[in-house]
């Protein structure tokens, strides 16, 4: 996929913020799924086991069989534009260099998959930019994510001559502007749909899990989680019998954080919880683990377990207004000094 061109924006702007997050296949297809699956998995801040152990798993096996069940997945929620995720961070790109005066270039690159990490920041170089933010799209820190994105960034520094002078996001799971965001993306969901009833309707917050061990070994990952779903509880009002927060999207055997979030949803339809509301607040923007694994799977799970029950999902930040003013606020802030 081609990366988008710099003319007309920001022809005097030596400075650029890079929106980095993990990337999509170039196509919902078994072939372009495999290469992307590839790189994704290959990266030891993904799969921490040692070389020898994991890549005869991953070309033996893994690489042979998921890619035709993920790009079967990725084929209900691809759209005209592609990948949503690759979408809804472009447009992210687009407003927030709106919204910043045109004074700074932003563009979006994907840790895996294109636009790559590498082609972008070239063409930013290019382009005269002399001042780089870099700007992982997670909230809570993980090594598998935030980490990795930088990983890309300073891997290809490191073949460069000349390189930018270059300032990191770490995360900002407890900005307030992170948290406003998240809350009014709620309320304005509950101005449509009703706020759940106490004693009978639940708010979820699903994270994306990462393995135990990687969270025993240091990863500040699940605290984080942890703290954004207290802060944004508190900024609704909710009590604590009206949310849960859980893990979703475990891969492989091991275990990963709990509660997983499937467990958490059959509990609450056992139980007879005849609403649940669910939000990830850990996703910048949607994608294959939200539209498809919570919109879709999970709706279908609580359903099946209860009927009659009510189930909502509450859409990412995406490029909405409160997500480009979050973004905004976090960008100014970081670039103090810089313009
Ligand atoms: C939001 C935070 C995320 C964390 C933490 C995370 C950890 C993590 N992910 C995998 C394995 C896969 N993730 C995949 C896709 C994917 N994951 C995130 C986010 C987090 N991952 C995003 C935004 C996406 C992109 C989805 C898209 O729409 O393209 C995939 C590929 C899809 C699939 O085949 O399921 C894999 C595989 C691990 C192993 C991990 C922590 C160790
Ligand atoms: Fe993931
Ligand atoms: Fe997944």
């Amino acid at each position: 996929m081609a990366t988008s061109s710099f003319k007309n924006d920001c022809a005097m702007a030596d400075t650029a913020v890079l929106l980095i997050n993990t990337g999509s296949p170039d196509a919902p297809e078994a072939d372009a799924v495999r290469r992307y699956l590839a790189e994704f998995l290959s990266d030891p801040r993904i799969v921490e086991l040692p070389r020898w152990q994991w890549m005869p798993i991953l070309h033996g096996i893994i690489l042979r069989t998921r890619p035709a069940k993920s790009a079967k997945r990725y084929q209900g929620v691809w759209t005209d534009r592609g990948s949503p995720l690759i979408v809804h961070c472009s447009d992210i790109a687009q407003k927030l260099g709106n919204a910043l005066g045109g004074k700074v270039i932003v563009r979006a690159a994907m840790r895996y998959g294109n636009p790559s990490v590498a082609s972008v920041i070239d063409e930013l170089c290019a382009a005269g930019v002399r001042k780089i933010l870099l700007f992982p799209m997670f909230a809570q820190y993980a090594s598998q994510t935030s980490a990795a994105c930088l990983d890309a960034a300073f891997s290809h520094f490191s073949s460069l001559r000349c390189i930018p002078a270059v300032r990191t996001i770490r995360g900002y799971h407890d900005a307030p502007e992170y948290i406003d965001a998240l809350a009014s993306t709620v309320r304005a969901h509950w101005a449509k749909a009703g706020r759940p009833e106490k004693g009978r309707g639940r708010t979820l917050f699903s994270f994306h899990g990462i393995p135990k061990k990687s969270s025993a070994l240091g990863d500040p990952y699940e605290a984080e989680c942890r703290e954004s779903a207290v802060l944004l509880a508190a900024a609704l009002g909710l009590e604590a019998d009206e949310w849960g927060l859980s893990f979703q999207s475990r891969f492989g055997r091991d275990e990963w954080l709990q509660p997983y979030t499937i467990d958490m949803v059959r509990a609450w339809g056992d139980e007879g919880v005849d609403r649940i509301d669910v939000l990830c607040p850990g996703f910048s923007a949607d994608c294959l683990e939200t539209i498809e694994e919570i919109d879709d799977e999970l709706r279908g799970i609580y359903l099946s377990v209860h009927p009659d029950g009510v189930f909502h999902y509450i859409p990412s930040l995406n490029a909405s207004n409160a997500a480009i003013a979050l973004y905004e606020a976090i960008v100014r802030r970081e670039l103090a000094g810089w313009f």
